[in-house]
């Protein structure tokens, strides 16, 4: 439906984007993640028309738009800011889009009925926007965007205007509502749980360059590179060397992580864990079978609610941060003994930078 191929752009002597080149097929969302000022509003300018790019072409349902102007493609965009019209209701701001684009009055009364009840909108037609919560808002700013039924759907951080309950409530219902409307939908956004909850696919972004394209779980247990695996989740670093064999990975304090397949001589690489593989075990006692444990100091624990984030000090001096649903850090005081214990297919591994 959609592919970049090579674009790049630059203000100044600042590189904001740097050789893109992916694809979005027919009914896919993806997502653009990463810092701020990495690119990704520059990249969703430019399939928008509102920037040009200085090389490389963009392809919408295989025409050349690289050039066309933004009102020539068929693009619908929701901005973070919603930016409804504030002197039209609702009904007509939905309206609009289709209306300007000489769709006929019955067809776009029907789209505008459609779209309300597709967002949950249809008995707040009449209201002024200003009339409505900021989630309201931003619904209908979707429905407004989708009614034109453009070939792609642009959203540039649709829901960091929201207070966090907002947020997590309008993320489902909106991964609920694109797949309603068969949307081809690209998101932009610097929060990690919105690009893996809500796309197909995540293209992690970092100093204009596309680090990796891959599925939610995919980034988040093959991470291409150390600044991914720590953008994306949390990891604990863990010490120590590729064998002299290259088929394991010695920890520092002796233990030895198979890995799944033996690395190229020369090749270093970096050991990590996440919180939630970890286990706090008993100081002494039996390992349970095919565990790795590591002894260590318990430092302290965090109540969050759901788990625990109980920190302790290994014997080798890596810090290690354990996320903890069973209550295991309760009675354990800083400095007592425990093993920290997990499964050696949950280290990850990326090269060493
Ligand atoms: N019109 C402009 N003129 C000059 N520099 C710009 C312009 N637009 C963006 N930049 C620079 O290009 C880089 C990428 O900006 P961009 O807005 O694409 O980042 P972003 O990833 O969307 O960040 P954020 O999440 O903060 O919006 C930044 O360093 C930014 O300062």
């Amino acid at each position: 439906m959609l592919s970049l191929d090579g674009v790049s752009k630059s203000f100044g002597a600042h590189i904001a984007v740097e050789g893109a080149t992916f694809e979005v097929s027919r009914g896919e969302t993806i997502a653009l993640l990463g810092p701020s000022g990495c690119g990704k509003t520059t990249t969703l300018r430019m399939i928008a028309g509102f920037l040009k790019p200085d090389g490389g072409a963009i392809r919408l349902a295989g025409a050349d738009i690289t050039s066309s102007k933004p009102y020539a493609r068929n693009i619908g965009i929701v901005f973070q800011d919603y930016a409804l019209f504030p002197h039209l209701s609702v009904a007509e701001n939905v309206a609009f889009g289709p209306r300007h684009r000489g769709v006929g009055k019955e067809e776009t009364r029907q789209r505008v009925e459609r779209y309300l009840r597709l967002v949950q909108m249809s008995d707040k037609a009449a209201n002024q926007p200003n009339a409505l919560s900021g989630g309201q808002q931003q619904r209908v700013a979707l429905a407004r965007a989708l009614a034109t039924e453009p070939e792609i759907v642009l959203l540039d951080e649709p829901l960091s205007a929201l207070d966090a309950k907002l947020r997590e409530r309008l993320r489902s219902e909106l991964k609920q509502i694109l797949g309603a409307a068969g949307a081809t939908t690209i998101i932009v956004t610097h929060d990690q749980e919105e690009a893996l909850s809500l796309a197909d696919r995540v293209l992690v972004m970092n100093g204009g360059r596309i680090m990796q394209d891959a599925a939610p779980r995919e980034i988040y247990d093959r991470p291409a590179n150390r600044f991914i695996a720590e953008f994306v989740g949390r990891s604990n670093w863990m010490k120590g060397a590729v064998t002299e064999d290259r088929t394991g990975f010695r920890m520092a304090g002796g233990a030895l992580v198979p890995l799944a397949a033996s690395l190229p001589a020369g090749r270093r690489v970096s050991g990590f864990i996440r919180p939630e593989k970890l286990r706090i075990l008993e100081a002494s006692g039996d390992t349970p079978s095919g565990m790795v444990s590591l002894p260590a100091a318990f430092r302290d624990a965090i109540f969050l609610g759901t788990d625990t984030e109980i920190t302790c000090m290994l014997d080798t001096g890596d810090t290690v941060v354990v996320l903890d649903r069973t209550g295991r850090a309760a009675g354990l005081g800083r400095g007592d003994r425990v093993r920290v214990g997990f499964h050696p297919t949950e280290m990850g591994f990326v090269d060493t930078e």
